[in-house]
């Protein structure tokens, strides 16, 4: 791209539509490589590939992930500092798709064809399972991020590894918009368990489950549930899952869907709305299957208890808010489930940094979103990609620029867009908005109305803040890098 006579946004897109017509879909800027997805299986990934990128230099050879994987794991052997490649892109770039590949090239590098290499690869059908679904951007979407350091000894070998994982997206675990599904293990679990497991959680069919069905989408193209199924129950054992607690991951997510079917019925105490729950067998079943008591159960999803000048105080809650109190607790333990998965997968990759020589690490980080409707996630998202072009804009031109200047060269300053001030206003800065949205969270009275009064009336004043232009329109808008976003407050 850098040879290019003239560097305008549209002589490079013009120059990424030539190549990608031909089939080129691997360009450098720089250090960086923009890869554009083929959506179609292209003969570029083979060990014949691997062997030529292994044996050449980056520069004399075309554009290729595998050029970028091999120069991370040179430059690790050579100066045995740590590596780091980040990926990013908005949703269905391929990402992860590009992150596999980065990993099977790592794998071959290292030569020697180990069971540590084998257990990386066989972390791919769990955190899919657990962390993919079905959105109308892509059917395998990822819907949280991930960190994947791969630890190599002095000889270059694949010793260990380690995932870190963020913003896993719950919201989806109890509603789905039209045309998307469910976290993919549902479908599977449903449809991969045998007659007689399946008796024992109580399961049937998936239209049969409210939380499986709001999209209106019970499969997904191209992949077959059931037959996953059991690539995630024989990846659970390479990794050294515990049977009983892979059962019981089972159980959890069965006592996720009959949650999602418990229903609750409305009542008065005294002129005050009260709720309680109305389907006995179910809430017997979920109670088991949980292993808690169903009475307590029942009293903890209908109750609400706090403390007022020192004394505990128990109130009823309404339907609305009793339907609100469980969904949280599905997301909560769903949470858990997936925090459960990636730590006993990292106990089993660990290797003691002491005796390797050093990292390559992998970030796969959800890109910038805009919908129709934005809530909080959105916002994380954003805020984790303003991040992400600070590093850019520090490393590309800030630093390049001091640098020239510590030198004595001569050069035209380029005018850069700095997107500090906005991490400034959304994360760092006192006041900022992820504090006022933390303070008034804490704040017994705050509601989403009250945030966002505060919002405006600390950050209205700044240029990448855009203030609703009525108070009947409960949002608030953020000038970021790529875009203006408007958030909606409601469940802030
Ligand atoms: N290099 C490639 N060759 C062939 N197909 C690809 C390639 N990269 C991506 N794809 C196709 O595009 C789909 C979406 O890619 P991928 O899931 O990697 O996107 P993503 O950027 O990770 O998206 P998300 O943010 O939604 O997770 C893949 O399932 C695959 O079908």
């Amino acid at each position: 791209m850098i040879t290019l006579g003239e560097l305008q946004e549209y002589t490079i897109l013009r120059n990424l539509h030539l190549r990608y017509n031909e089939q080129l879909i691997y360009t450098y800027t720089g250090s960086m490589l923009i890869a554009i997805n083929p959506y179609e299986i292209l003969p570029i990934y083979t060990m014949d590939q691997i062997h030529f990128y292994q044996n050449s230099q980056i520069g004399d050879i075309p554009p290729h992930i595998f050029a970028i994987g091999d120069n991370s794991y040179r430059k690790l052997i050579e100066t045995s500092s740590n590596q780091c490649i980040v990926i990013s892109g908005e949703s269905g770039a391929g990402k992860t798709e590009s992150t596999k590949l980065l990993l099977q090239y790592l794998a071959a590098a290292s030569g020697k064809h180990s069971w540590i290499e084998q257990q990386i690869q066989e972390t791919n059908p769990i955190l899919e399972a657990f962390g993919n679904a079905k959105t109308v951007k892509n059917d395998n979407s990822s819907r949280f991020g991930k960190y994947v350091n791969i630890y190599f000894n002095r000889r270059g070998i694949i010793e260990g590894g380690n995932i870190d994982q963020y913003l896993l997206e719950k919201s989806r675990i109890v509603f789905q918009n039209k045309g998307e599904r469910n976290y993919h293990i549902f479908y599977s679990l449903v449809s991969g368990l045998s007659a007689d497991e399946k008796k024992k959680l109580d399961l049937s069919r998936p239209n049969d489950f409210t939380y499986l069905n709001s999209g209106n989408m019970l499969t997904c193209d191209g992949r077959n549930d059931g037959l996953e199924f059991s690539d995630i129950r024989s990846a659970f054992k390479v990794l050294n899952f515990p049977e009983n607690d892979v059962w019981s991951i089972f159980s959890l997510l069965a006592a996720i869907l009959h949650l999602g079917n418990l229903k609750f019925k409305s009542f008065n105490v005294n002129n005050i709305e009260s709720s309680e729950v109305v389907d006995a067998v179910n809430a017997n079943r979920i109670a088991t299957l949980l292993g808690v008591n169903k009475t307590d159960l029942c009293e903890a999803l209908t109750r609400k208890t706090f403390v007022a000048h020192g004394e505990k105080v128990v109130s009823t809650l309404t339907v609305a808010s009793a339907i609100e109190s469980r969904d949280a607790l599905v997301k909560a333990i769903y949470g858990h489930i997936f925090e459960y998965i990636v730590d006993t997968i990292n106990k089993t990759l660990h290797k003691d940094q002491q005796l390797t020589s050093g990292s390559v690490g992998i970030l796969d980080i959800f890109g910038f979103e805009n919908f129709d409707s934005n809530s909080f996630e959105q916002l994380c998202i954003n805020y984790a990609n303003e991040n992400l072009q600070q590093f850019f804009v520090k490393h590309i031109f800030k630093l390049e620029q001091e640098q020239y200047e510590k030198e004595g060269i001569t050069w035209t300053n380029i005018n850069y867009v700095d997107n500090q001030e906005n991490l400034n206003m959304i994360g760092m800065r006192p006041m900022n908005l992820l504090a006022l949205i933390d303070e008034e969270s804490r704040f017994p009275k705050g509601t989403d109305i009250t945030l966002l009064s505060k919002l405006n009336s600390n950050h209205s004043n700044k240029n990448c803040y855009i203030a609703a232009k009525s108070s009947r329109e409960h949002r608030f808008g953020v000038r970021h890098f790529a875009g203006a976003v408007f958030y909606d407050v409601a469940g802030f």
